[in-house]
């Protein structure tokens, strides 16, 4: 038997996995096989998928519970994978707060302290918090690690973490946190390869996907994020609907005598790309959609992009290299030709011959683009290696 790291990404409605050899470090070429339980608590279906892409097994499961979808998994695994017995297991957690800036072995204090961030984190703590919980009881015994998408950010200064908020509020941890941490920190580590020298620089990593953030890079480091205290911040995404004036929240809650959970609902769930074109938040959708709405759905994503990439620049005191990534930043032609024609006041010159990439931009353009697919995945195995085998670096 040879030991396997688990990989667990719990999100909203589905949860992804990934299994790696747990003798060394983790790489995309040992990944043994990636999937996903989608639909979870409807019509639930587990799908995995080896390396290479062949489809190992697509088939409907009874999956009430996040738990019951890592019950099922866990099955399939022992029946498939038969030389590989999981013997540890890596958890990509949304929120940690202020308290964690690296990964961690889960332990009661540490689901204690998720539990305080469920109301900063609704869609994605819980979530997390009951597949690791399901999985201490599948499993007894079995070192979990959690790794956090707000570590890659702690060390942002005071300035680009800190809301104009009275003091005491922000002691209390009302400041920016930063999302999409493992995502950009797998940039940060491909880049040299990918932009040799220019990786150093000032680079704006765009992560479009069901979540939406940019992040500013000098030196390979986080300096400003467009996502603050929770995930809700920022650019709009498929649901959530981003920065909005903080009035509008109080609008609601006193004009409109909504309950707070309802107001949350309708940021979190019913905002974003489905609210503005009222009919979906998923970026195929919308461009393959010809009414009115979708269009301005899609508008509103672009032009609020082209802002926030001003301000990063600002923030970084100029721009090298802009970075697209995750679903719509990996796939989608129509959207990044739209976000780099907004961006030739920067100096961004399209090369109309690339749209492919990895490089997108002409030899002679002051700022470069490309396409680098994320891998929050191999991120978390590498953390839940480095972690367990005590060799420190990921
Ligand atoms: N070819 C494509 N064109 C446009 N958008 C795409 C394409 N493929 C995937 N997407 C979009 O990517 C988004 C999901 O991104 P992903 O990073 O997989 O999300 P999640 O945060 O759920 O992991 C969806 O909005 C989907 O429509
Ligand atoms: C942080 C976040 O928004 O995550 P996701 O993109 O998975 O929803
Ligand atoms: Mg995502």
């Amino acid at each position: 038997m040879t030991g396997a790291i688990l990989v667990v990404n719990a999100g909203s409605s589905s949860l992804k996995f990934s299994l790696y050899p747990a003798g060394e470090r983790p790489t995309k070429q040992e990944l043994l096989c990636n999937g996903e339980v989608a639909n979870i608590g409807e019509a639930a279906q587990l799908r995995a998928t080896a390396a290479g892409g062949a489809v190992l097994t697509e088939h409907p499961i009874a999956a009430a519970t996040h738990g019951d979808a890592l019950g099922n998994i866990l099955r399939w695994l022992d029946r498939h994978f038969t030389d590989y017995q999981v013997t540890a297991a890596g958890h990509r957690i949304v929120h940690g707060g202020a308290h964690y800036a690296a990964p961690v072995l889960v332990d009661d204090a540490v689901l204690a302290t998720m539990r305080s961030l469920v109301p900063l984190a609704p869609l994605h703590e819980p979530n997390h918090i009951a597949a690791i919980e399901a999985l201490a009881r599948l499993h007894p015994g079995l070192p979990q690690v959690a790794c956090f998408d707000t570590a890659f950010h702690h060390g942002q200064s005071e300035v680009a973490t800190s809301y104009a908020l009275p003091r005491a509020i922000t002691a209390e941890g009302v400041r920016r946190y930063g999302f999409h941490g493992l995502s950009y920190e797998y940039i940060a580590g491909v880049l040299p390869d990918m932009l040799g020298e220019a990786a150093e620089g000032r680079v704006v990593v765009a992560h479009l996907g069901g979540g939406v953030s940019m992040c500013g890079l000098h030196r390979r480091r986080s300096v400003a994020t467009t996502m603050g205290f929770t995930p809700l911040d920022g650019l709009p995404m498929a649901t959530r609907c981003g920065t909005i004036d903080p009035s509008v929240v109080l609008y609601l809650l006193e004009e409109n005598g909504m309950t707070p959970a309802a107001v949350r609902d309708l940021l979190y769930r019913h905002s974003g790309l489905l609210g503005v074109s009222g009919i979906s938040g998923d970026m195929r959708t919308l461009l393959g959609s010809d009414d009115p709405h979708a269009a301005a759905a899609v508008e509103l994503f672009v032009y609020r992009i082209g802002r926030e990439l001003g301000s990063l620049a600002a923030a970084l005191g100029g721009l090298d290299a802009i970075v697209f990534t995750a679903g719509i930043g990996e796939h989608s032609p129509e959207i990044r030709r739209r976000v780099l024609q907004q961006a030739a006041w920067l100096g961004v010159e399209i090369d109309e011959a690339a749209v492919s990439g990895p490089r997108l931009t002409s030899p002679a353009s002051r700022v470069s683009a490309w396409i680098i697919p994320t891998d929050e995945d191999l991120m978390v195995a590498r953390h839940a290696f480095a972690l367990i085998s005590g060799t420190g670096e990921p």
